[in-house]
């Protein structure tokens, strides 16, 4: 079980982020595995394996870019900067971005719009959601501000090698499930109409004697999430009845790699998207503004999130289950306005109205 395995992170490279105050050594940290995109590229059998296990057990893993993915790293790099420029506009200017009375999540989030929790408190960060289809030219474009049109093109390289990673992780689980070939991928082509999205995230340091949490807990609503970090925050819960929040370790020169509540519905629970949230980085960087910046993989629009009958490696629906019939589009939408405050008042606070795939994917751990 992942929560038995070596916690890689420790066998890491020390952090080197700009000047931030160290990771602290005394938290508790995830046992994600450490992958490297070479050896994947390469086809290497024992790092796929290792990657099977890790997107079956924990549905999170580092992925080291170094090499091929260079110029994936740089780009990301130079988004931080752009991150930091944006939320640095005038709140007023930022509102004029905020699209969800137009039933879209796309552009900006401002700072305690959202629900928490159960008991109504509210988020401690602003984002930003970026289009890949606007971006690529194949869907109408979204009003931006300056910074951001901009930096159109670097948008357009770092989404056309974000998307490359998940192509191939995609197509590493194809493969692993014995699934017609390309069933997958071609259901995540970079030119199909869908929800992906760059987010930009910020979150300011909190009043030391008032930390909470900055981004509920979740399930990722897609297929695959490439996140990028620089300071510590993120918190996964690891399987198992009496797991405990976890700290992600940010690592140089690595992605981390979640996959979301798609790849459950596909394969019936067999592959985990894990529970996750964010709160104020341990130690000293608590004093520190958090950045993050993440690139959301979907399903194209119109594929329905149901399980896939084409492998034998897929676990079978429970004799009286039936699914519901709803495709990715509505599936995001609803997952990702459900918890605005403006929009749906006290029904933001219930969370189980608007449920990811938490219970299946917990399942064989209750
Ligand atoms: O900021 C992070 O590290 C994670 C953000 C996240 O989980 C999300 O936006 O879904
Ligand atoms: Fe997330």
């Amino acid at each position: 079980m992942a929560s038995q395995t070596v916690p890689e992170a420790l066998t890491a490279p020390t952090q080197t982020f700009d000047d931030a105050p160290p990771f602290p050594e005394d938290v508790p940290t995830a046992p994600l595995l450490r992958l490297s995109l070479a050896r994947l590229l390469d086809r290497d059998t024992q790092e796929i394996d290792r990657f099977v296990r890790a997107c079956e057990d924990l549905g999170f893993f580092y992925l080291d870019l170094t090499g091929p993915g260079d110029s994936l790293l740089a780009d990301a790099d130079q988004l931080f900067e752009v991150g930091s420029e944006l939320f640095e506009l005038p709140l007023e200017e930022k509102r004029k971005y905020d699209f969800m009375h137009k039933n879209s999540y796309f552009g900006y989030k401002g700072y305690g719009a959202n629900v928490v929790d159960r008991s109504g408190n509210l988020d401690r960060n602003e984002f930003y959601n970026v289009s890949k289809d606007d971006i690529l030219g194949i869907s109408d474009p979204w009003p931006a501000p300056g910074v951001l049109d901009a930096r159109r093109p670097l948008l357009k390289s770092f989404i056309s090698s974000a998307h490359g990673i998940v192509t191939l992780v995609l197509e590493l689980l194809n493969d692993h499930l014995k699934l017609p070939p390309k069933t997958l991928q071609d259901m995540h082509r970079l030119e199909g109409h869908s929800g992906d999205q760059v987010r930009f995230i910020k979150a300011p340091p909190q009043p030391r004697d008032d930390r909470r949490t900055a981004l509920g807990e979740h399930t990722d609503f897609g297929s695959v999430t490439v996140l990028f970090n620089r300071l510590g925050g993120l918190q996964v819960l690891p399987p198992g009845r009496d797991a405990q929040w976890c700290y992600v370790k940010p690592l140089p020169n690595h992605a981390i790699i979640n996959l979301g509540d798609a790849m459950v519905k596909f394969t019936n629970g067999l592959l985990r998207s894990n529970i996750h949230r964010v709160v104020a980085p341990p130690g000293q960087q608590a004093d520190r503004t958090r950045y993050s910046l993440v690139y959301f993989n979907r399903p194209e629009d119109d594929v329905l999130l149901k399980r896939l009958d084409a492998s034998d490696l897929i676990p079978p629906l429970d004799a009286d289950e039936v699914e519901e019939e709803i495709n990715s589009k509505d599936w995001i939408i609803r997952r990702a306005l459900g918890h605005r405050i403006a929009i749906f008042g006290k029904e933001a606070f219930d969370y189980d109205r608007i449920k990811g795939t938490e219970d299946k994917s917990q399942r064989a751990y209750l």
